[in-house]
């Protein structure tokens, strides 16, 4: 399902929980609405899902105006962080509920029921849970059950506000690759809630990052990385550090690094500089030049090998120059900055 967000707002008192969100979402994006706590998030999911009541704007899905369409009618299933099953019903209680509360015109028989429950369960990949209550399985498994009772009703599109927030690192990771999976396989269109940057990168097709009840920046995860709109977006996303330069005749100064020729529309003067772990390159070294460092710490990441130095403290990450191979914790350095984001200070 398309989705148009347009001018949505929705005030708590003096709070704009959402302040004129515009959005604009095409059939079968995986979408994941990154920001920090308070921005409106929880928000913009519950008015889409019918439990919020918008002040001002307008919300529509393939072209129907939703203002009119009650929660249960609006065919989208909504998986919550915490969102307890109920305790007293079995794992196929829980997930038949999804099929007995549709409206009566489109519920189906008993028999029906039964088959559907097993093949939700057999796509969910936990058939032999069944007659298990939800004190009986682990924390992942209840996510899994929760997705299974919202896919029940069959929906087009699918609101997940932290599903896996509860979950540790592992699990979560599993079950996100599989949630993706899923998905691609049932053609519907998602939108994911998480303050989790690696999350929202990982997974979706566009990232609506979010601040104070508006949408800052809403692109694919690689632009988002190589284009930061703002000084916020670029020190929210990746692990930027954000040192305060000066721009002068075509470089930009630091107090404690080598300058670094930039192309900018920036005005000389002050100006913030976001250098990500790539962008600053550790060679061996002594001396008391700019840019020398003490290695803190070396280790392994999925893209190679990954330098914590101190450079008159501050601790940034760098990356070792070629043809350093194992560069030891104490060992002094030199680190030369390679290429930056620049905003205004
Ligand atoms: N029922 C409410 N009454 C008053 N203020 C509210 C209510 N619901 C949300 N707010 C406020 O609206 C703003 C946005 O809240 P929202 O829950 O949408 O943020 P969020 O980005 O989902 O945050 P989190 O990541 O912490 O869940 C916050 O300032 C919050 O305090």
């Amino acid at each position: 399902m398309s989705i148009e967000i347009a001018g949505l707002t929705r005030r708590y008192a003096e709070v704009a929980a959402l302040d004129a969100v515009d959005l604009s979402i095409r059939d079968g994006e995986f979408i994941a609405l990154l920001g920090p706590s308070g921005s409106g998030k929880t928000t913009l999911l519950r008015a889409l899902a019918g439990l919020e009541f918008p002040d001002a704007g307008s919300l529509h899905v393939h072209g129907r105006d939703l203002a009119r369409v009650p929660a249960r009618e609006r065919g989208i299933g909504f998986v919550f962080q915490h969102y307890a099953l109920f305790r007293h019903m079995t794992v196929f209680e829980n997930v038949a509920f999804g099929l007995r509360i549709r409206p009566r015109r489109d519920r189906p028989g008993g028999a029906e029921i039964t088959a559907r429950v097993q093949r939700l369960l057999e796509l969910v990949q936990i058939p032999e849970l069944a007659r298990r209550y939800p004190d009986q399985i682990s924390g992942g498994q209840r996510q899994r059950v929760a997705l299974a009772r919202a896919l029940a009703i069959e929906p087009r599109l699918l609101l997940l506000d932290e599903p896996f927030g509860a979950l540790d690192a592992k699990v979560r990771k599993e079950l996100r690759v599989w949630l993706r999976q899923l998905h691609d396989r049932l053609g519907i269109t998602s939108i994911f809630v998480t303050h989790d940057q690696d999350e929202a990168l990982d997974l979706a097709d566009r990232v609506a990052v979010m601040r104070a009840g508006r949408v800052v920046q809403f692109d694919t995860p690689e632009t988002l990385l190589a284009r930061p709109a703002d000084a916020h977006v670029a020190g929210f996303l990746g692990e930027a550090v954000r040192l305060p330069c000066t721009l002068a005749d075509g470089q930009a100064r630091f107090a404690a690094l080598p300058p670094l020729a930039v192309e900018t529309s920036l005005p000389d003067g002050p100006a913030l500089a976001f250098l990500r772990p790539v962008d600053l390159a550790a060679e061996p070294a002594g001396g008391d030049a700019p840019g020398n460092a003490t290695v803190v710490s070396a280790r392994h990441d999925g893209r190679g090998l990954r330098l914590t130095v101190l450079l008159e403290g501050t601790v940034l990450d760098a990356t070792p120059a070629a043809g350093w191979a194992a560069p030891a914790r104490g060992e002094p350095c030199r680190v030369r900055p390679l290429a930056a984001r620049l905003f205004p200070a």
